[in-house]
């Protein structure tokens, strides 16, 4: 993926003011930065969800992402959502939605309705989505929120598991502890990203 000169403003707050991009293929990157210095929004960009002021975005191959906002439907059943998905994604079967439920240990709820699940849950559930049609590139925003301690390294067991079969992982967090599970760490700050390439220690 690559990103240049991006630019974004709501109103006359100027969020995001020329954000330069080269996710190589085979990298676990995080962004992090305050609350509210704009990481959402560079990854709303980065999905093609938000169109930027200026700049350009350039993917090649399938991304998947993994939005802040669970973005569920209350009535249906996580199984219904992996259907649903994957014919979005138009793939033909539910093998690595399957494997995913099974790496994050809640296979035993596919056929309970979203509204009864725990918030934790519904994050799973969230990144299953973002990942079941294998993505080359993968976006993700805040995805460990709610999750307990073993779900949260078996988390990073799935991304570190992208990367080394030369998937790109992007991670947006406000929380800059564990860099040392990253290859690279940039910082946004003042509407730019201080990408440095600061090795994680
Ligand atoms: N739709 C919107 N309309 C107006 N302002 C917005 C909108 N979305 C975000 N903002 C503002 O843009 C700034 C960046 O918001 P954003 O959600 O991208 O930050 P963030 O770094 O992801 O924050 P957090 O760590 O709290 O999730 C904030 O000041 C926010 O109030």
């Amino acid at each position: 993926m690559e990103v240049e000169d991006v630019h974004h403003s709501y109103g006359r707050r100027s969020v995001l003011r020329g954000i330069d991009i080269m996710l190589p293929a085979g990298a676990l990157v995080g962004i992090v930065g305050e609350n509210g210095v704009g990481k959402s929004t560079l990854l709303q960009i980065l999905s093609g969800g938000l169109r930027p002021d200026r700049g350009v975005v350039r993917h090649r191959g399938r991304f998947g992402y993994c939005p802040q906002q669970v973005i569920l439907n209350d009535a249906f059943t996580v199984r219904q959502h992996l259907d649903f998905f994957a014919a979005a994604y138009a793939i033909a079967d539910l093998r690595r939605a399957e494997e995913t439920m099974e790496i994050l240990r809640f296979s035993e709820y596919a056929g309970e309705r979203v509204a009864t699940l725990s918030g934790g849950t519904r994050q799973k559930l969230n990144l299953t989505l973002a990942v079941m049609h294998d993505p080359q590139v993968l976006l993700l925003d805040e995805p460990y929120q709610g999750f307990d301690w073993e779900t949260y390294l078996r988390f990073w067991d799935l991304v570190t598991e992208f990367r080394d079969t030369g998937r790109s992982v992007l991670i947006v967090s406000h929380l800059a502890h564990d860099t040392g599970k990253l290859d690279q760490v940039w910082r946004l700050h003042d509407g730019v990203l201080d990408s440095g390439q600061e090795e994680a220690a």
